[in-house]
């Protein structure tokens, strides 16, 4: 398994937003010429949470991520992330908070041209151009190893990783600037499931490691059952629930009582209870 090695372990060195709400969203309406895709949606996250965001395909799950990170402009409605509003910003440069988050975009959005190294040290060299190389290339390296690379990956180009890898080189460079959020859209698709519960495992160690708040896009159940606290539904152009995933069960919302009750919400399910189970057995001292 991929654990952070011990000695690149590091406590949460720099001041983390205070506010129990790093990302709020009121009233949201995003729409394209005709087409609505947010209407009056709300949304609020908790400090130092994992949220996992659901919902059918195309129901604005990309285009809520985009608008939090001050990508898309709505038509309407306030967000507001680490006390600062996005939605009073002109442009992107016009929002200083760019440097406290990192972000994993589906595909894993590298440089091709530049290597794994090369491509965390963007960010750094965008927000910090006063870092030396030597320095910017060491901290490009930590990174590395903190999404758990080898260290030869570094000097790889994106074409030479697997899916696996590009993933974690994405990961790389979202944590380039020690962010306090981090957002990753479908981090898991196209994953083996080997592969993507190392990846679930990964995510649940540096948020509690680093003390991050993860807004995690997904269509993955095991991730859901696995590492969110809390999971927030999309549907009908809003977050119609968001809750644990027993609070999730316990409405009656078709759409909720299909994706958790159908026959591979249950098999996640199942699997986690195993899982708990193990860890019980393990606490006891049983099994193998
Ligand atoms: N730049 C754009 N211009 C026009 N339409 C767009 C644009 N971006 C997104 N859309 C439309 O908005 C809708 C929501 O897209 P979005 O990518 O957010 O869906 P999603 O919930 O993330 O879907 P999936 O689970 O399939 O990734 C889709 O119908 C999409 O075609």
């Amino acid at each position: 398994m991929n654990e952070i090695p011990n000695d690149i372990r590091t406590d949460v060195v720099h001041a983390r937003f205070k506010d129990d709400h790093p990302i709020v969203v009121k009233g949201l309406r995003n729409a394209f010429g005709d087409q609505v895709i947010h209407d009056n949606l709300d949304l609020t996250v908790n400090r130092g949470e994992i949220i996992g965001v659901v919902g059918g395909s195309g129901t604005g799950k990309s285009v809520l991520m985009r608008s939090i990170i001050g990508l898309q402009i709505p038509e309407e409605g306030s967000i507001d992330v680490l006390g600062e509003s996005i939605t009073d910003a002109h442009d992107d440069d016009d929002i200083d908070i760019r440097s406290r988050w990192g972000v994993l975009f589906q595909g894993g959005a590298l440089f091709s041209t530049l290597t794994v190294a090369e491509n965390v040290e963007v960010p750094l060299r965008e927000f910090y151009p006063e870092i030396g190389d030597q320095l910017r290339r060491e901290i490009a390296h930590y990174k590395v190893r903190l999404s758990g690379l080898p260290t030869a990956a570094a000097d790889k180009y994106p074409s030479e990783l697997s899916g696996g890898m590009k993933k974690r080189a994405g990961l790389a460079r979202a944590l380039a600037l020690d962010p306090d959020l981090l957002f990753l859209d479908e981090p898991t698709a196209g994953l083996d499931p080997i592969g993507a519960a190392a990846f679930d495992h990964l995510t649940k160690e540096l948020q509690a490691t680093l003390g991050l708040t993860v807004f995690l896009i997904t269509h993955d159940l095991d991730t859901l059952y696995e590492i969110c606290d809390r999971v927030a539904v999309l549907a009908d152009k809003k977050v119609i629930a968001v809750g644990t995933i027993p609070e999730l069960l316990a409405t009656d919302h078709p759409w909720i009582q299909e994706y958790f009750n159908g026959p591979r919400g249950r098999a996640a399910q199942a699997s986690q209870e195993r899982g708990e189970a193990a860890k019980v057995d393990k606490s006891l001292g049983k099994g193998a």
